[in-house]
């Protein structure tokens, strides 16, 4: 029998049925959730990939890729030990693109087994092709070898995602001019690198390939990026971006891409010219929606390819359909997407789930990650609570001298009125774990005496958390005494 790498046997596939009781297309994070919960319901499931393998942009272009290659950078450029051996130590001398290549493949390989194994033990089926609606119940599947079938369905769940934004004025050719999904097929590393767009994406490509003392320019054509991040973390950031010379072009719309000797070439429209090795246009992503032929659904997306769903079911105008993921926008992110398709399927099978809690986290791998739960001090201002802060330092903890670390800091906000946590706000090493304390006081309605009365462990950076609360608290004493409440 044959076996996967991870040991498992390769199940034979069983025949697929002229109709199931959910048909998914996209095998993402809101579909195979949506598939599997379907699964456990005990309905019938088909899964529709037009990839060769499962995962979706998450395992195989977005996610798992971008994270996986940024750990490699950090592992081999030495990154995490510079704050000891100086800003010239490294791991390997000399990193190549292969080296990048070599994890990343390993950790993709395991990632789809795994969720085949998943599908398959769930009794979810799931078929490789292209899928279209032929009318509101019909999926035809179109496979890359022209093998053509028709399916019907009770109800359909759209999980197809997005792709890269594509905009005719720029010149891709998949070598000096890339777009997110081909930047991590390079096969060298360059020397320079332009990222235009300075959203999440941008922002972690520059920062991972910065790390790698690739000379990085990143190009916004607002004034600002990161919108939603606290802005005092905004400060840390930009402050340790500019202390690796990240080049930052901010305010400054791009008038033309082009490639030349080799190089690519971009002229912005303040009369600055930037030239690269490499240019990563990351300026957004539109809804794959492309050859489904929605409008025989009787469904249409907007200009960027995004279906609206009502917010509490992921319905679409078409009661029995449903869309999760990033095809529906906001927030776009893999976790939020598979509590989305969770939902999706639990309401097509006539369970009403809970609202989800108010609060998610949102992580930016970027170098320094940053990480966030809640308020910003902005949108606490915005409405007009009344509130402190508290801020911890990583330098203060004794676990941040044991690792060397120079920067990273959390700030806690925290009502005056009710002492409820409001927001955490953490950059810096762990950044995107540490959140899960915060996130927990918040949508447990938590107040700033869980930071006071616990005990953390020590040496931890976890201990930040105790720092800032009683920072938050020191400050609240001196605007308005307080019960001593521990
Ligand atoms: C570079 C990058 C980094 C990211 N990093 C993070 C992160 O760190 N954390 C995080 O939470 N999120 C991250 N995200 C976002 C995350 O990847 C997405 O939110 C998530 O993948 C969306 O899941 P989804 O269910 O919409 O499906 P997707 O993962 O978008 O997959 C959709 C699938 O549908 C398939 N498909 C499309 N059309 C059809 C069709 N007609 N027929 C059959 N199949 C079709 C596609 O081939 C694809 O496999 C990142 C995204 C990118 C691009
Ligand atoms: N860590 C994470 O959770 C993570 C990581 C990566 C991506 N994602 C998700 O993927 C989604 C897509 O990310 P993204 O960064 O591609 O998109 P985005 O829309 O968030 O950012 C695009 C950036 O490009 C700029 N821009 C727009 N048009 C431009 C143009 N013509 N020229 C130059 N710049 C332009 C925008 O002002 C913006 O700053 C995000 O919504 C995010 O949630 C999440």
């Amino acid at each position: 029998m044959l076996m996967t790498p991870i040991g498992v046997p390769v199940p034979a596939k069983p025949a697929m049925r002229p109709h199931y009781d959910l048909v998914v297309i996209g095998s993402g994070p809101s579909g195979r959730r949506g598939a599997v919960q379907a699964a456990k319901l005990g309905k019938s499931v088909l899964v529709v990939e037009k990839g060769r393998r499962v995962g979706g942009v998450s395992v195989h272009t977005g996610t798992i890729p971008s994270k996986t290659m940024r750990e490699t950078v950090l592992n081999l450029s030495g990154w995490r030990e510079r704050g000891f051996y100086g800003r010239s130590y490294r791991v390997k001398q000399d990193i190549s693109a292969a080296d990048l290549m070599g994890r990343l493949h390993k950790t993709l390989s395991y990632e789809v087994e795994v969720l085949e194994h998943q599908f398959h033990r769930n009794g979810v089926q799931w078929a490789h092709g292209m899928a279209r609606f032929v009318d509101p119940h019909t999926i035809e599947i179109v496979a890359d070898d022209g093998d053509c079938r028709r399916v019907k369905a009770d109800r359909v769940l759209l999980a197809c995602g997005t792709k890269p934004f594509r905009p005719d004025y720029v010149p891709f050719d998949g070598s000096i001019v890339l777009d997110g999904d081909e930047i991590l097929d390079i096969e060298r590393l360059p020397r320079s690198l332009t990222v235009i767009g300075a959203g999440v994406i941008g922002v972690e490509y520059a920062t991972i390939f910065s790390a790698l003392d690739v000379a990085v320019t990143l190009i916004e054509p607002r004034e600002t990026f990161l919108d939603f991040i606290d802005k005092e973390l905004m400060e840390e950031f930009v402050h340790e971006l500019r202390d690796r010379n990240v080049g930052l072009q901010l305010g400054s719309a791009v008038k033309e891409i082009a490639v030349a000797n080799g190089r690519a070439r971009c002229r912005l429209e303040n009369g600055r010219s930037v030239v690269s090795d490499m240019l990563l246009f990351a300026a957004g992503r539109v809804g794959a929606v492309q050859g489904l032929d929605l409008e025989n659904a009787g469904l249409t997306a907007d200009h960027r390819g995004r279906l609206s769903v009502d917010g509490q079911t992921m319905q679409t105008t078409q009661p029995h359909i449903y869309a999760t993921g990033d095809l529906i926008g906001f927030p776009s992110l893999a976790s939020t997407s598979m509590e989305q398709g969770r939902l999706a399927t639990l309401h097509a099978f006539g369970h009403q789930p809970p609202s989800p809690p108010e609060f998610f986290p949102y992580g930016i791998y970027s170098v320094p990650e940053i990480s966030v739960v809640g308020m910003s001090e902005e949108e606490v201002q915005r409405r007009g609570i009344a509130y402190e802060t508290g801020i911890a330092r990583f330098r203060e903890t004794s676990r941040g001298h044991i690792m060397g670390l120079e920067n990273g800091m959390m700030k806690m906000l925290f009502s005056i009125k009710s002492r409820r946590l409001l927001g955490v706000h953490i950059i810096g090493e762990g950044a995107t774990e540490l959140i899960h304390i915060g996130h927990a006081v918040l949508n447990l309605k938590g107040t700033i005496d869980y930071f006071l009365q616990n005990t953390f462990n020590y040496p931890t950076l976890a201990e930040a958390y105790k720092i800032a609360g009683l920072d938050a608290w020191n400050k609240l004493q001196a605007a308005v005494p307080l019960k001593v409440s521990n």
